[in-house]
């Protein structure tokens, strides 16, 4: 995730949003977790069943009319009972009666579907509402019910399909208005098709986008994980080469930290881990890639930097930290330092060389009081003068 190499200003603003969300979060816990048991939104699934239910309803009443006016009453009152149906589903569904709400629509298509073909033929085209079952059966339930459910249908409908070779519409109309039922169908069933499809077409980008922020983020500071910092290291380590435009990686702990989760509890050790993680967002540049690296560490690759240049940042974040507001973040003062440790990436090496030398100026900074930013370049220009 990090404020980085992503499309990025309003990604940024997106993650300063959710952790400004935790860390109240944190505060309101309680009272959150009872407040959303009771006010959560409905599964998308049955949100959509509404708005089924609400269109089969408006559905139903012009059909009421249609069939009055085309002087076929049992049609016509039948479906009053069908719009009756709908409403007493659409109230299941708002009562979290999901169980009656399914066999009420069940019912409803099944035996409208049957009387539509026997009263005025099977070119009135009521059969094809069954086919909106298909994918409702595949999605909704296991695939060996779905099997059976979908067997059950299929010789539902072609039953009905030999009924109507067999005998005559009991209440025909004429040909102009059979014609006009049948697209009135087509178009109602036609239009539900394309809705369920963008609707599942939505429902399975969403999902992917879910599980692709699980894979590539660290739930806690919504920075990158570990594991998404190394695809996008690889990145740069080939810009690097392509471009002879090197990269530095500069490893970031925060100082003391166990004292901190000692002290202060380990709630109060997180809130401090996802504050730091503002201020890295904040204060390194939009195209750094930021990710947390493992505990109160933090890796951090900086791209067309000179190791000088790298420190400037880590000084940047250092004052930050040093003058951070930690009453407003948690309710008291708290004096937090980190310490950092900077490599400068040479050609053709293995990334993890570039990290290990950050490791090891990281280490020097702990080392030699904390508080303090190593460059592992300065190491050996030391070594060369000594
Ligand atoms: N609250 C919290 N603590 C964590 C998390 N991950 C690791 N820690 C704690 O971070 C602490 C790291 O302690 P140390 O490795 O001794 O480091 P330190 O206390 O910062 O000491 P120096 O790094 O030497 O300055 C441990 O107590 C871990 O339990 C986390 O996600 N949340």
């Amino acid at each position: 995730m990090s404020c980085t190499s992503m499309p990025i200003t309003h990604y940024v603003v997106n993650i300063k949003a959710t952790r400004t969300q935790y860390l109240r979060g944190m505060n309101n816990q309680a009272t959150n977790k009872d407040q959303s048991v009771g006010a959560s939104k409905r599964p998308e699934f049955w949100q959509v069943q509404i708005k089924t239910t609400q269109l089969a309803a408006l559905t139903d009443i012009a059909f009421f009319f249609i069939f009055y006016v085309l002087d076929s009453p049992i049609l016509a009152w039948f479906n009053i009972i069908s719009v009756a149906m709908y409403v007493s589903a659409y109230y299941a569904i708002k009562r979290r009666n999901n169980k009656l709400a399914v066999i009420l629509i069940f019912t409803e298509v099944l035996v409208h579907a049957a009387i539509g073909v026997v009263l005025i033929g099977w070119n009135s085209g009521f059969h094809y509402y069954l086919l909106i079952f298909i994918p409702a059966l595949c999605l909704s339930s296991s695939r060996r019910n779905a099997i059976f459910a979908l067997t059950l249908l299929f010789a539902y409908y072609v039953t009905l399909s030999m009924l109507s070779w067999s005998s005559n519409p009991i209440q025909p109309i004429n040909a102009v208005a059979l014609n006009f039922v049948h697209v009135f169908n087509l178009s109602v069933v036609f239009s539900l098709f394309s809705y369920l499809s963008f609707f599942y077409l939505g429902t399975v980008k969403k999902a992917q986008k879910k599980l692709h922020k699980m894979a590539t983020t660290d739930p806690l500071t919504t920075l990158y994980n570990r594991r998404h910092l190394n695809v996008l290291a690889d990145i740069e380590v080939e810009r690097a080469k392509r471009y002879k435009n090197a990269f530095c990686v500069m490893l970031i702990d925060i100082d003391h930290f166990k004292t901190i989760n000692d002290n202060h509890g380990h709630e109060v050790g997180d809130k401090v881990l996802v504050c730091v993680a503002d201020i890295l967002i904040a204060k390194m540049r939009e195209k750094d890639i930021i990710a947390r690296w493992g505990g109160e560490e933090f890796l951090i690759i900086l791209p067309s930097l000179s190791s000088n240049e790298a420190r400037i940042s880590a000084e940047r974040v250092q004052a930050e930290l040093a003058d951070y507001n930690w009453n407003a973040a948690l309710g008291f003062d708290l004096q937090t330092t980190m310490s950092a440790g900077i490599s400068h990436y040479k050609e053709k090496e293995d990334l993890n060389a570039a990290i290990a030398r950050a490791d090891h100026a990281l280490y020097r900074s702990k080392a030699n009081g904390r508080n303090r930013i190593e460059i592992e370049e300065l190491d050996a220009e030391n070594k060369a003068r000594a």
